[in-house]
């Protein structure tokens, strides 16, 4: 356990209350997660997922509250001190977020380059390792148009990994991507939570994903929290706007087996 965080919590959000312009956007905001926890954020469209993660990553600088991050209150850090927190934070933003132009070893390397100043060799090293965790090996000279697009979530993860950070932040891991390779994705989650005893916060719209990894829920509704709770908790929840979310008619997205397999083949063909 981190010494600066002698309650052994990764996580703490305390009475965070932001604005955008006058309107009032996350209102008494408050949650913690502790260290090698999944915390999942939910909450219908609009309702300040977003803009909470934005602040978990010192992002934007709240109207009141705090948020403290491995025990550090990142809305009182300067910048050259949330510069150093940020090595110990990892974040795979939705749509992977890889540079096109750089190959897919170069990118997973970025963080590395920007924090350390270990050697070229010691990088491309660390960095395939983290490309195996993700089962990417192999793939480190091809460039982000040639991956799939469960192969570039997984090569986003591989970057926000590659420092071994303490907090992994997951903005929709599952937006885009069919039922097969999000649950394989959703796998991945839970081996780093296990492996590697991280903290995890994944912003999610999609239930199913939501209550296969989470230990803990944090349900969010017009700026405000419904319930912060372990998983079960919130599935067991009778408050009616919790329901109605959990309730919702899934969406059809089944997948069709044939095109499921073609594309399939093409994966293992390229591979
Ligand atoms: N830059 C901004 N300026 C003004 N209002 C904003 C800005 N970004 C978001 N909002 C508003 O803040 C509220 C919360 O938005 P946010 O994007 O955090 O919600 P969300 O839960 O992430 O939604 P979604 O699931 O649709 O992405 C919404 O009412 C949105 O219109």
């Amino acid at each position: 356990m981190n010494s600066q965080m002698p309650n052994g919590y990764a996580i703490e959000v305390e009475r965070l209350v932001t604005h955008y312009g006058p309107r009032k956007i996350l209102d008494d905001v408050n949650f913690t997660a502790r260290q090698g926890e999944i915390m999942v954020i939910m909450g219908g469209s609009g309702s300040g997922k977003s803009t909470l993660l934005r602040h978990l990553l010192g992002l934007h600088r709240p109207t009141s509250g705090s948020i403290k991050l491995l025990g550090q209150d990142i809305t009182k850090l300067s910048a050259d001190q949330m510069f150093d927190l940020r090595k110990n934070m990892g974040v795979a933003f939705q749509g992977g977020a890889l540079f096109n132009s750089m190959t897919v070893g170069e990118n997973v390397e970025l963080p590395l380059r920007e924090h350390t100043r270990l050697d070229d060799n010691t990088i491309r090293i660390m960095s395939r390792m983290k490309l195996e965790v993700v089962n990417l090996a192999g793939f480190e000279d091809m460039m982000p148009a040639e991956l799939s697009g469960g192969m570039i979530k997984r090569a986003a993860l591989a970057r926000a990994i590659v420092m071994d950070p303490k907090l992994l932040f997951f903005d929709e891991p599952s937006a885009g991507l069919d039922p097969v390779v999000s649950a394989e994705l959703d796998e991945l989650i839970l081996t780093l939570r296990d492996a590697m005893n991280m903290t995890i916060v994944v912003v999610t719209h999609e239930l199913e994903s939501a209550f296969k990894i989470a230990d803990r829920i944090t349900v969010l509704d017009q700026g405000r929290i419904l319930m912060s709770d372990t998983a079960a908790a919130v599935r067991a929840s009778e408050h009616p706007r919790i329901r109605s979310l959990l309730d919702r008619t899934p969406r059809n997205d089944a997948v069709n087996p044939d095109e499921y397999l073609e594309r399939l083949t093409r994966e293992i063909i390229r591979a």
